[in-house]
């Protein structure tokens, strides 16, 4: 598991260790000067005369970049530390002068430099930046409130600028969080860098995790400067899921079960409009494992159910979970056994696009059961919407996933598990969860389906809570699309057994040499089986 901790609980954990002098920014510093050192030979760079540009602000996180700049002119780099503001941490600024690091004073606004000289504004350091093979960013890291201002503001404007327009191709190496972000919050307030490495202390920060800001951040590196112990004790109220969680939680089945005890998922889904929703779902339900999938919905989908798995039973009875509303349109009215089932405490729940209408309005009415919702951005604007009283519109939600999943939570009592490249998972009064497992290649029709019946068979066959089964069902979901996308072979019926060498995991990365070939959502719950063998066998 990954845990994210808010900046609060990073200054608590780090106070007794700065009390008791010990070196914490040097630490910092010389993992930051070695994470570019290897991060450079990757790329091929060739160390001694590359040059490098530090961007450092006025707090301790300027420090550690003036620190690992003094690192990286001893190794033969040729060093150039632009200073944000007229002070800046002066043990660090000593010794980058010691070390033979250029000093540049930046003001944008024609105040004094720090030298005494009149600093000289943007251009110098930008003609600088253009000719620099790696920019260091130090500008701010936990102390950062609001967005970027003034010439800091400006700097990484102009930086971000020329990137996108591709003139420059520089290694960027962010130091705690890439500046801008709030570490504490996964909105973006402003212009941010974005870096390809972030080197981030003493623990994981909730930007690192969560979407939109998590992307500014590249590859993350965590160095805990020795205080992981100090701040495990603290409570972590972002986390990811990894592999292994995933194991520790799975209804793996043992002899003494049968059918009934792995779990029965009930599932109306797929409507005469959506009918295919149906067949998506009890494929999601089926592959992911479960003593039985009932299928409750309308006749014509249920005879293409059948006609796909005729291991789906259609008579009613006894479920431990239900998923409610995959293909079924807003507005249709609530089926009988979906108003059981919304009443029935001991039924777990997972609800999904036209479902999301025939919640209770009190939200006290599902307190103390496990119900997951599973919009997408735009499903959520409309519950937040219907619910909360204002508008809420689809990219208001993208701008900071996080929070309105747990505005969701507290409008309808449920776990909210919003969908999207990142996945959040929020809970009532609880931990969020940010997945980042799958591929743009899941984002087809059908997919969400897939999600949902893979969520049903975990709450049907599981009695953990809610939001870890959430998170698990995205991961195993994400991981499954990845699977599909690399082992895909051409002939249909989902993916071919022979493929490519890759883990089971489905983890094998895609990436721009090797971007994977596209996929249905029928190959997303076919690949499932062989990622949880993976996970399992981990
Ligand atoms: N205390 C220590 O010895 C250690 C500190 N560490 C580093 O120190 C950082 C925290 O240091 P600080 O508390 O000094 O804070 P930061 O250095 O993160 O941020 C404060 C700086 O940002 C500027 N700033 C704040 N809001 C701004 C805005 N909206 N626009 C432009 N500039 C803004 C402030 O004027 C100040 O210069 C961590 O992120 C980490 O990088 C690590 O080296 C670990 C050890
Ligand atoms: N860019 C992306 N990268 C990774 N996963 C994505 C991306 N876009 C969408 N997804 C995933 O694909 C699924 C789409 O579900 P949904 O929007 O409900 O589609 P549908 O209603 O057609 O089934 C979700 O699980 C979502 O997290
Ligand atoms: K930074």
């Amino acid at each position: 598991m990954r845990h994210a901790y808010p900046a609060e609980a990073i200054r608590a954990a780090e106070a007794p260790a700065l009390a008791a002098g010990e070196p914490l920014m040097e630490r910092a510093a010389y993992a930051v000067a070695a994470a570019v050192v290897a991060e450079a030979r990757r790329r091929g760079l060739a160390l001694v005369g590359a040059r490098a540009l530090v961007l450092a602000g006025g707090g301790n996180n300027g420090g550690d970049g003036l620190f690992a700049a003094a690192h990286l002119a001893r190794r033969g780099l040729v060093v150039t530390a632009a200073l944000l503001r007229e002070r800046v941490h002066p043990e660090g600024l000593a010794a980058a002068r010691r070390a033979g690091v250029r000093l540049l004073p930046v003001s944008g606004d024609g105040a004094q430099g720090h030298t005494g000289m009149p600093a000289p504004g943007l251009a110098p350091v930008l003609a600088v930046a253009d000719d620099a093979d790696i920019w260091i960013d130090a500008i701010a890291g936990i102390g950062l409130t609001g967005g970027l201002r003034g010439v800091s503001g400006a700097l990484v404007a102009a930086l971000n600028e020329r990137r996108e327009r591709s003139i420059l191709d520089p290694l960027v190496v962010a130091i705690d969080v890439p500046s801008g972000l709030e570490s504490d919050v996964g909105a973006v307030p402003g212009e941010a860098v974005r870096a390809d490495v972030t080197v981030t202390m003493i623990g994981l920060k909730p930007a690192l995790l969560l979407p939109p800001a998590a992307a500014r951040a590249g590859r993350v590196e965590l160095v805990d400067l020795g205080l992981a112990e100090a701040l495990a004790a603290r409570p972590a109220p972002v986390r990811r899921l990894l592999g292994v969680d995933v194991a520790d939680l799975w209804p793996v089945p043992g002899p003494a079960d049968h059918k009934y005890t792995r779990g029965v998922v009930g599932l109306l889904a797929g409507s005469d409009a959506y009918p295919g929703a149906a067949v998506l779902a009890s494929s999601g339900a089926l592959r992911t494992g479960c003593g039985m999938v009932r299928y409750l919905g309308p006749e014509g989908a249920a005879r293409m159910v059948l006609a796909r798995h005729p291991e789906v039973v259609t008579a009613a009875g006894r479920v431990q979970a239900m998923v409610l509303g995959p293909g079924i349109a807003v507005g249709a009215p609530v089926p009988e056994s979906a108003g059981r089932a919304l009443v029935d405490s001991e039924v777990a729940l997972v609800v999904d696009a036209g479902g999301l209408d025939w919640l209770p309005t009190d939200p006290t009415a599902l307190a103390g059961r496990r119900v997951v919702l599973t919009p997408h951005a735009g499903e959520l604007a409309r519950l937040l919407t219907t619910r909360g009283g204002d508008p809420v519109e689809r990219s208001t939600i993208e701008a900071d996933p996080a929070r309105w999943a747990q505005r969701a939570t507290e409008l309808t009592g449920a776990t909210v598990l919003l969908k999207g490249a990142v996945t959040v998972v929020a809970q009532p009064g609880g931990t969020v969860f940010s997945q980042s497992d799958g591929t743009g290649w899941l984002a087809t029709a059908g997919s969400g389906d897939v999600l949902a019946g893979i969520l049903g068979a975990l709450l049907a066959g599981s009695d953990a809570p809610a939001g870890e089964l959430a998170a698990a069902a995205a991961l195993v979901h994400g991981r499954a699309g990845v699977w599909a996308a690399r082992n895909r072979r051409g002939s249909e019926g989902g993916p071919s057994p022979v493929g490519d060498p890759v883990s089971a995991t489905g983890r094998g990365p895609l990436d721009d040499r090797d971007p994977g070939a596209p996929i249905t959502a029928s190959d997303i719950a076919a690949a499932v089986p062989e990622v949880v063998r993976g996970i399992l066998a981990h």
